[in-house]
């Protein structure tokens, strides 16, 4: 099972890389990688597990954080309307965005980053995502606020981009006009 020890950390080139298409149809391993992956998301949020394995709880993860350099990532959540949200994709896209951007009221963390870093992380209010699925057929997502946030998140990982790399440096807590705050 994939525990914490697997989850590379801030300097690990794999982080500041762009991953590479996975080939289509994905091999069993690409699936089996991926259902791992959304197993330990879902670990995490165990309390049991999650203590037992001193696993800290995340509700996305991307292949690059394992220092797997495939466009490959899987969340795991509910939204703040208590809507489950639970996929891995393959070679996902944003192939549309919203003009209006959202941004997390208590700012982004990240499963690499072991250190707290404040800021507003404004994003796509809402994206039209195009991935293959863990069936490997394709999939098209229309995501908004706190599903969007994540999905952007995961999905930057899988291009080397942090999530502090959005903060404004002068001023963190500054979002663009055009940006709500989620939860
Ligand atoms: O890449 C996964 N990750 O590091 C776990 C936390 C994911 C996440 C946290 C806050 C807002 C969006 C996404
Ligand atoms: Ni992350």
């Amino acid at each position: 099972m994939i525990t914490m020890n697997d989850i590379v950390r801030e300097g690990h080139p794999s982080l500041r890389e762009k991953a590479e298409e996975v080939t289509v149809p994905p091999t069993e391993n690409d699936i089996q990688l991926l259902n791992d992956m959304l197993t330990f998301i879902k670990n995490s949020q165990d309390e049991d597990i999650a203590g037992q394995y001193h696993l800290r709880p995340g509700v996305g993860l991307a292949a690059p954080q394992l220092g797997i350099n495939k466009r490959m990532c899987a969340v795991h959540f509910e939204d703040l309307k208590g809507r489950l949200c639970s996929y891995g994709l393959i070679n996902p896209k944003i192939v549309s965005h919203s003009v209006e951007q959202a941004y997390l009221s208590t700012g982004e963390g990240c499963l690499s980053v072991d250190r707290d870093v404040q800021g507003y992380v404004p994003r796509n209010a809402r994206v039209t995502v195009k991935a293959i699925g863990m069936d490997g057929q394709e999939l098209k997502l229309r995501l908004r606020d706190y599903a969007a946030i994540v999905v952007q998140h995961e999905i930057d990982h899988l291009n080397g981009v942090m999530f502090y790399d959005y903060i404004n440096p002068e001023n963190p807590f500054t979002v663009p006009d055009n940006s709500k705050p989620i939860g």
